[in-house]
């Protein structure tokens, strides 16, 4: 089977020292993957490469078997800061059918069906009664269903999401991990998160990253992900420990020396 997302031995740089170096990972069709690691430790960059808007120095990215760029009609992508003037007079609608315009403002597929295709859009994010209303009208946990449904519009098999509860309360962080969980039924998913605790209920596996990047399958992490060993080999370079030391639950705090 195609590996959704295959990156072997990349390493990128913006100019400065390495920002990710030797990285591989494969993400298996229905998988739904949490990237975590402190703040400036790649995630978001990881992210550019598997959507081909940065290039590595080092390795290959291939996105179902291709260059990323070839493969972008199939990635919905919702990233961090989406700069939108609230007073513009959108409604969701209008911003989820903006999903099926192509970069060059051409439509994708028939023109004809992308009303009803929003509105499936919009009801799979359970927003379907706010369609007519306008985006800035919406609360910020709302809004971001939004824009999912806009990635979700053209159908992608790879979804890519950055922080997207980083605006929702701890109530709707979890009615909204749910929906997630139920998204991934059909497509694949790969989220940054730094909440480790609230969302190790739902991922398939968690991917550390802190320049490297380790793997760990839930099972590994399943049970009590607080009092769970890490299974990683160089224990004092491993992002779950230094993402754990930074959280107030320490998972790995029991551990011996
Ligand atoms: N366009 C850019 N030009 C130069 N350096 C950049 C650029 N974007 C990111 N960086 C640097 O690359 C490193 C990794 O940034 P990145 O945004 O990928 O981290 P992150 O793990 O997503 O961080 P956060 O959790 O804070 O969102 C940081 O040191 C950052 O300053």
């Amino acid at each position: 089977m195609t590996a959704i997302v295959d990156m072997h031995n990349v390493s990128f740089t913006y100019g400065g020292p390495a920002v990710i170096e030797n990285v591989t990972l494969s993400v298996s069709e229905g998988e739904f993957v949490a990237l975590i690691g402190p703040n400036g430790g790649g995630k978001t960059t990881l992210l550019k490469l598997m959507l081909g808007l940065v290039k590595p120095q080092k390795g290959t990215v291939r996105v179902l078997g291709r260059p990323p760029e070839k493969a972008s009609h199939h990635i919905g992508y919702v990233p961090q800061d989406i700069h939108l003037n609230l007073a513009f007079p959108v409604t969701a609608l209008d911003v989820v059918l903006m999903g099926k315009l192509a970069p060059g403002k051409r439509w994708i597929g028939r023109p004809a069906r992308h009303k009803t295709d929003a509105l499936a859009a919009l009801a799979q994010m359970g927003m379907e009664a706010s369609a007519h209303t306008r985006i800035g009208e919406l609360s910020g946990g709302q809004r971001q269903r939004v824009f999912i449904a806009r990635a979700l519009v053209t159908q992608p098999k790879l979804l890519l999401l950055d922080e997207p509860t980083a605006s929702i309360d701890t109530r709707g962080q979890a009615d909204f991990l749910e929906l997630l969980h139920d998204l991934n039924q059909q497509v694949t998913i790969v989220m940054v998160s730094h909440d480790l605790l609230a969302i190790s209920h739902h991922v398939t596996s968690v991917a550390c990253v802190n320049r490297g990047l380790h793997y760990h399958r839930r099972s590994e992490l399943a049970g009590s992900l607080i009092n769970t060993s890490c299974p990683c080999t160089v224990e004092s370079l491993c992002p779950v420990e230094m993402v754990a030391r930074e959280t107030p639950h320490l998972f790995i705090r029991n551990r011996k020396p």
